[in-house]
């Protein structure tokens, strides 16, 4: 192993875009983050100008090229990681878009799916691709488009569009135009791969009515990509390693051996359980999906999504405005003795695993007339805690039984949350030392394929500990929490 090797790694998320370089010890030499806009058409509907990406992820690539080349940094590789489901189409010949990207928040196709539901196709989707017939995949955010621009489908009949989640929307552009790929842990949130035969499912494309030529070559995580082209840069650097940043976020835990586990605390919070070579069917409406795929062997993951965690703290400080900064919120929840039986579910755009109502909108329980922003603040912590309870029960009635959990995102800063998510579990919680893990997580795929590492023992050497979280609450607090918490639920719950 070289050690004057770097790694650019892009992290192109839901709010910002990101590229941090590191060096091949996992640490962190450069860092660019812009934000970009949201764009709220109607109500329900989430989407980004792609140009927007495009430019964020180019500028804050350059940057960080720019100041880790200052310190002498050798960049030889680049890992791609980005958020999942995000759906652009664009024509080939010039490369522009032909609508804005619909994210996967976005809720438009709600109706689409509950139709599908009744005729129930359901069960054959989720056999085939380990998912829910649920708006927040991209596949019928896909027959959105071709059924609402002018001209598309008749163009997409001829072949002259293509579709990418974010990953080969960047990877087109960076590449100008060469490569229309993908890898398997993105095509596995499309909704339209079959992750057991591993190849783009025709019924699939026929229940969706989506012609395969949209569909990008689906490669390993760990692949030869394609080269930047030379202008973008100053020099082509090939790119080397793709993945969605959960699954990114998992690999860069090191979360390699079956049984191992980690959340990530962003905008939402996801939780993945690697299950090994086979997939695991959950009985509790978890997602099967692929957790990476290296020389053609593939990882699979037990997955659980909450579309609101971080995102609440940040509806504490905009909307409410009862917080200036959300690092804030960890003195107001430590400063009370216990919740006062307020209760909090932030539904905001629905509910997801395992309950998955996409009609359920936010509440709060339990009120009284010295209720204040603490309780409010507290309630907003500790739903995230509880949620994360929700998918556990969920994995354990499942046949799991998690040991430890790795933790990561933006939240896992707030120490308060952490103790609370361990006394909640009843839990070890470990933080490890590079909170970045997504963006770690592709650099590693990009420098597995570069040869920078020989192996996933060389990456699982990186992985250091910041600080352990270990139940501290006694058994009659959990449960007083757990029933009031569990009655909040269900009675925000719309079906
Ligand atoms: N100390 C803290 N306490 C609670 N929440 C926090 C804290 N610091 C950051 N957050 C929340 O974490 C989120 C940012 O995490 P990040 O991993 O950067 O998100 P993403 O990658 O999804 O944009 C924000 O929603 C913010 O409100
Ligand atoms: O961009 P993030 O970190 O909010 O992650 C989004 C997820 O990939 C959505 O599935």
């Amino acid at each position: 192993m070289s050690e004057n090797q770097h790694i650019l790694s892009i992290d192109q998320g839901t709010t910002s875009s990101r590229a941090i370089i590191f060096d091949v010890k996992g640490n962190n030499i450069a860092t660019s983050q812009q934000e970009f806009p949201q764009i709220f058409p109607e109500d329900g509907w989430v989407e980004h100008d792609p140009e927007a990406i495009w430019s964020s992820t180019l500028e804050v690539s350059r940057e960080a090229l720019k100041a880790a080349q200052a310190k002498g940094a050798n960049i030889v590789t680049i890992g791609i990681t980005n958020q999942r489901e995000t759906t652009v189409i664009w024509d080939r010949s010039t490369g522009l878009p032909i609508y804005n990207a619909i994210v996967w928040q976005d809720r438009r196709t709600a109706e689409l799916c509950s139709k599908l539901k009744e005729q129930n196709q359901e069960d054959k989707v989720t056999a085939k691709t380990g998912l829910l017939l649920d708006p927040y995949f991209s596949a019928t955010k896909v027959a959105w488009i071709l059924d609402n621009v002018d001209g598309a489908r008749e163009k997409a009949e001829r072949g002259e569009l293509a579709f990418g989640t974010i990953d080969s929307f960047l990877l087109w552009r960076l590449t100008d135009g060469q490569v229309h790929a993908t890898d398997a842990t993105n095509a596995s949130r499309t909704m339209l791969y079959n992750i057991h035969d591993l190849q783009w499912d025709n019924d699939l494309l026929e229940l969706f009515n989506i012609p395969a030529s949209l569909l990008p070559e689906v490669k390993d995580s760990a692949a030869d990509f394609g080269t930047t082209s030379a202008d973008i840069f100053g020099a082509p650097i090939p790119i080397q390693g793709i993945a969605g940043d959960q699954q990114a976020a998992s690999f860069g835990q090191t979360c390699y051996d079956a049984g191992d586990i980690k959340s990530t605390y962003g905008t939402g919070c996801f939780v993945l359980l690697n299950t090994g070579e086979k997939p695991l069917a959950s009985k509790n409406r978890l997602l099967t999906t692929i957790g990476y795929r290296i020389n053609g062997k593939t990882s699979y993951a037990l997955e659980g999504a909450i579309f609101v965690s971080g995102a609440a703290v940040q509806w504490l400080r905009d909307g409410l405005k009862i917080i200036k900064s959300a690092s804030e919120t960890e003195a107001m929840a430590r400063n009370l003795p216990d919740n006062k039986g307020v209760y909090l579910v932030p539904a905001f755009t629905g509910l997801g695993a395992p309950f998955w109502d996409p009609h359920a909108r936010g509440s709060i329980y339990g009120l009284t007339r010295d209720s204040g922003p603490e309780e409010i603040v507290r309630a907003t912590l500790e739903a995230v805690c509880y949620q994360t309870r929700d998918l556990f029960e969920a994995m354990v009635d499942d046949g799991i039984e998690p040991k430890a959990l790795k933790v990561d995102g933006g939240m896992v800063a707030n120490n308060w949350v952490m103790q609370f998510l361990s006394d909640t579990l009843n839990l070890e919680v470990d933080r490890p030392a590079v909170a970045e893990t997504t963006a770690l997580g592709a650099a590693y795929l990009a420098g597995l394929q570069h040869g920078i590492y020989k192996s996933l023992d060389d990456i699982k050497e990186n992985w250091k500990l910041d600080r352990s979280f270990t139940p501290v609450m006694d058994e009659a607090t959990r449960k007083q929490n757990l029933a009031g918490w569990d009655l909040a639920i269900k009675r925000t719950q719309y079906q």
